[in-house]
């Protein structure tokens, strides 16, 4: 599946940034285009595969290339009142090549937060592929501003997106390790479930094609309808044979490297389930989820239709869903079976209800939060800048 990435405020840069490299490393071809926009020129600057013209600051009359310093309301306006820049750079983009737009930002600061939802509405109301979003959760740790722009963001952005793919920060981070800590790997998490299953579909060229391939029709068909969507993951180590591809398992052939072909069932059906029992980007509860999609990538003789079927039916048992799909993604040289479960229309989710409680909370409380916001504002316009405005 192609997609268009935006990358909205720091945390949506360096996710998109992150992409891109694992395009270049596993020749996925997911990112067709890549645009990054921040109010922060540092951020911008920090990037290092989305090209350069690509990099789109915004609200420099207003916050001097600073950031907003995570007043949301604030990211907001501006990405209104640049709308013109950002559509410059997307105007830059085949639009006719791609499948759907993919818009990422953190939810809890403020350029990404105000301005995602903004972005996801212009591009709905101009285009008429698809329009996702994947929004990152803050850490619990972080304060109350964040959780309170993460509360508000995610009802608007939700609202905006044809669907929203949600990563909670909160639920990846190691015990007794902030969440800045480990956002490198906590990324590279992101974009190896999303890389799998986006990647599914895009056979390249002298690739072998799948048994039952996942195309992007079916990725398309499993968001669709909207609400939130939560993505679980699990890979097993095989051995790579440098035959045994596609047509053994069509031919039954005996050789050595054909593998027993109840183990590969065996393999699929239980990586299904820990995928979607195991750690979910979004943690819930799966009855109750309204589509679903299993994905199952690796070496071709390591993929069977019937363990695929026997994991899509268990997930139906498992979400009361009628809308399960499945399918294979062969990858030639992985040395690894690996499984994606995305489960969309997710609504037991313990997550979102906090977030909620705390924006009702937060009503209270109001001011304390905007001073804490306006504070950090201020520290950031304060910054000596002459070192930034020389190097950017
Ligand atoms: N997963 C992940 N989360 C990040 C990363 N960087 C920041 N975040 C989270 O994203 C949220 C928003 O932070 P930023 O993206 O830095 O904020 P911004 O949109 O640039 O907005 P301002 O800095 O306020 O102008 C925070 O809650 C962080 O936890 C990252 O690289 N990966």
């Amino acid at each position: 599946m192609k997609l268009a990435m935006i990358g909205f405020g720091q945390a949506g840069g360096k996710i998109v940034d992150r992409f891109l490299q694992y395009d270049a490393e596993t020749n996925s071809n997911i990112v067709r285009a890549a645009v990054a926009v921040n109010s922060a020129k540092a951020d911008l600057m920090g990037l290092e595969r989305i090209p350069e013209e690509q990099r789109i600051l915004i609200g420099q009359s207003r916050v001097k290339g600073h950031g907003v310093g995570a007043d949301n309301e604030l990211g907001a306006e501006i990405a209104e009142e640049d709308i013109d820049e950002i559509q410059s750079a997307i105007d830059s983009i085949p639009v006719h090549e791609v499948d759907a737009f993919l818009v990422v930002a953190g939810l809890g600061g403020g350029t990404g937060s105000g301005g995602a939802p903004v972005i996801a509405k212009h591009l709905k109301r101009i285009y008429t592929e698809p329009v996702y979003g994947l929004g990152v959760l803050p850490g619990s740790d972080e304060g109350g501003i964040y959780t309170l722009n993460a509360a508000r963001s995610f009802q608007t952005f939700v609202r905006e997106v044809d669907n929203l793919l949600v990563f909670d920060n909160d639920a990846w981070r190691k015990t007794g390790e902030s969440v800045q800590g480990g956002y490198a790997e906590i990324n590279s998490e992101i974009v190896r479930r999303f890389g799998v299953l986006f990647g599914a579909g895009e056979v390249g060229e002298g690739d072998e094609v799948a048994e039952s391939v996942v195309d992007s029709s079916e990725i398309i068909n499993t968001l669709s309808g909207g609400g939130v969507s939560t993505i679980g993951f699990a890979e097993e180590e095989v051995e790579v044979s440098s035959s045994g591809g596609l047509l053994s398992r069509f031919t039954g052939d005996d050789s050595t490297d054909e593998l027993d072909t109840a183990n590969t069932t065996n393999r699929i059906t239980s990586l299904v389930r820990k995928a979607a029992l195991g750690r979910l980007t979004l943690p819930c509860e799966i009855d109750g989820a309204e589509r679903a999609l299993v994905v199952l990538a690796g070496p071709p003789n390591y993929l069977n239709r019937k363990g695929i079927e026997r994991g899509r039916k268990w997930l139906e048992e498992q979400t009361g869903s009628m809308e399960v799909r499945g399918g294979d993604y062969p990858t030639k040289a992985t040395g690894r079976v690996s499984s994606v479960v995305l489960l969309s229309g997710v609504t037991n989710v313990p997550r979102i209800k906090e977030l909620q409680q705390v924006a009702i909370e937060a009503q209270d409380n109001i001011d304390e939060i905007q001073q804490e916001s306006d504070d950090n504002l201020e520290d950031l316009v304060n910054d000596d800048s002459d070192e930034l405005e020389s190097l950017f």
